[in-house]
């Protein structure tokens, strides 16, 4: 298996000169951030050996490789959710070849809806860590033969969510004036694609989470288990419904609607925390 993840890395090395330190995945409608690196290579993930593809609308099915702010990154224009109908394994595919590639951050970014209270459509949550519903009940990435190259058969997850970056992103948020809509908590993951019913609804909320969606938590658990550091935000797209007597609904379109709305603010937080955080940058130069 680990050559399948070889592979795939050795083909994108020989078509990019860029050598990344920073991956980024972006959300449902969150796609835009790919757009803004310079000196870009990109590649429909359907040119990729080994790559699953995109099936899902605002999610492109692009890596665009480039640099950021000087920093040189790879962004996914779109991810692999288990509705799709692929195994976890093809889900979490790319977190492994960025690690095989010399990544050593992963910036996660998703679509959410929000059980906390206090939270509205537009904000942006800063991921403090997660509680992985299909895991808990088996369904992990990380289940079947351990590979020892990549990391441990029994990780730690309980810092998962870098501390250092999740300050660093609020200290950032504050200074571009937008900590008003700027939020911290627990995402929960579902396996969907069916939104959640009110019963659910309740029941995520009693637990403590505070944004439910349907991705993001596997390929964190990828990344710890490689090494990689890990910084992830939800924007919050809308409220889940969680009484009887409400009359609103959810659907796709309104949770790309809010990521239009936002993608600037989402974009500009993310360029800043990449700006600044520390990492060994090697730009190649003359990358065209
Ligand atoms: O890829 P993310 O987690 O941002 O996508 C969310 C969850 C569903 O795929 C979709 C629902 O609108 O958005
Ligand atoms: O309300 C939601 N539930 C699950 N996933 C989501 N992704 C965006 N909004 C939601």
């Amino acid at each position: 298996i680990h050559d399948d993840y070889q592979k795939t890395a050795d083909w994108l090395t020989s078509h990019t000169k860029h050598r990344p330190k920073v991956a980024i995945i972006c959300g449902s409608g969150l796609g835009m951030l790919a757009d803004s690196l310079k000196c870009q290579d990109a590649f429909a993930y359907s040119d990729i050996p080994g790559f699953p593809q995109s099936t899902v609308q605002g999610h492109a099915g692009r890596l665009v490789f480039g640099e950021l702010k000087g920093k040189t990154c790879v962004c996914m224009q779109g991810r692999f959710h288990m509705y799709e109908g692929h195994s976890l394994c093809k889900t979490t595919f790319p977190v492994r070849v960025f690690k095989l590639l010399g990544v050593e951050t992963l910036i996660v970014t998703n679509a959410a809806g929000s059980l906390a209270d206090g939270f509205h459509p537009g904000d942006i949550m800063i991921i403090k860590d997660h509680v992985n519903f299909p895991g808990l009940v088996g369904l992990n990435p990380l289940s079947g033969p351990n590979d020892d190259k990549f990391g441990p058969r029994f990780p730690a997850m309980s810092d998962c969510y870098d501390k250092g970056l999740r300050c660093l992103a609020m200290d950032i948020a504050k200074q571009q004036g937008v900590a008003g809509f700027m939020q911290e908590g627990v995402y929960a993951m579902v396996g969907g694609p069916n939104f959640e019913t009110i019963a659910e609804a309740r029941l995520l909320h009693r637990l403590g989470v505070d944004a439910v969606g349907m991705s993001t938590a596997p390929e964190v658990v990828v990344a710890a288990h490689c090494g990689l550091r890990v910084f992830g935000l939800s924007l919050i797209t809308n409220k889940v419904v969680k009484s009887y007597e409400d009359s609103e609904s959810v659907n796709h379109e309104g949770v790309l609607e809010v990521g239009r709305l936002r993608s600037q603010a989402v974009q500009q937080l993310v360029t800043e925390l990449i700006s600044r955080m520390e990492i060994n940058n090697n730009i190649v130069k003359n990358a065209d």
